[in-house]
């Protein structure tokens, strides 16, 4: 079965407890039907509809059922170019983060 790609700002265009995708990954989830039932609540889901959930995913240890569940939630990928795990963008994180330095922080409130 093909998936579905989605852009980042697609994905933020469903940040509606009526509407509510999540990014886990750079595998999209729709959770809309799920959020009422999720263990961890509602809220939580809510506040993070539209945007990239792995760090708090990560954080709170899910269990292996809740990895079994969110496989039903599945609805496409991020699209190449945006996804986390393409080289080539995190080289330019990197570089954004170095140049980014307190050095350069304190350089800019000056110059
Ligand atoms: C597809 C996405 C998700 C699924 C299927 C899911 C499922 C679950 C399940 C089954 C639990 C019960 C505990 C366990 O089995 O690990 C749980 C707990 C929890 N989840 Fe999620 N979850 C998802 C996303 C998230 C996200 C993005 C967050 C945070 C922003 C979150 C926060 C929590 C919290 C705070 C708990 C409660 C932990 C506790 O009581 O110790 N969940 N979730």
């Amino acid at each position: 079965m093909a998936t579905k790609e989605f852009t980042i700002a697609e994905v933020a265009e469903h940040n509606k407890r009526e509407d509510l995708y999540l990014i886990i990954k750079d595998e999209v989830y729709d959770l809309t039907k799920f959020a009422q039932e999720h263990p961890g609540g509602e809220e939580i889901l809510v506040e993070y509809a539209g945007k990239e959930s792995t760090e708090a995913f990560d954080d709170i240890g899910h269990s292996q059922d809740a990895k079994d569940i969110m496989k039903k939630y599945h609805v496409g990928t991020i699209v190449e170019d945006e996804r986390r795990s393409n080289k080539k963008k995190q080289k330019e994180e990197q570089k954004k983060s170095s140049s980014s330095s307190w050095f350069s922080n304190i350089k800019s409130k000056f110059f």
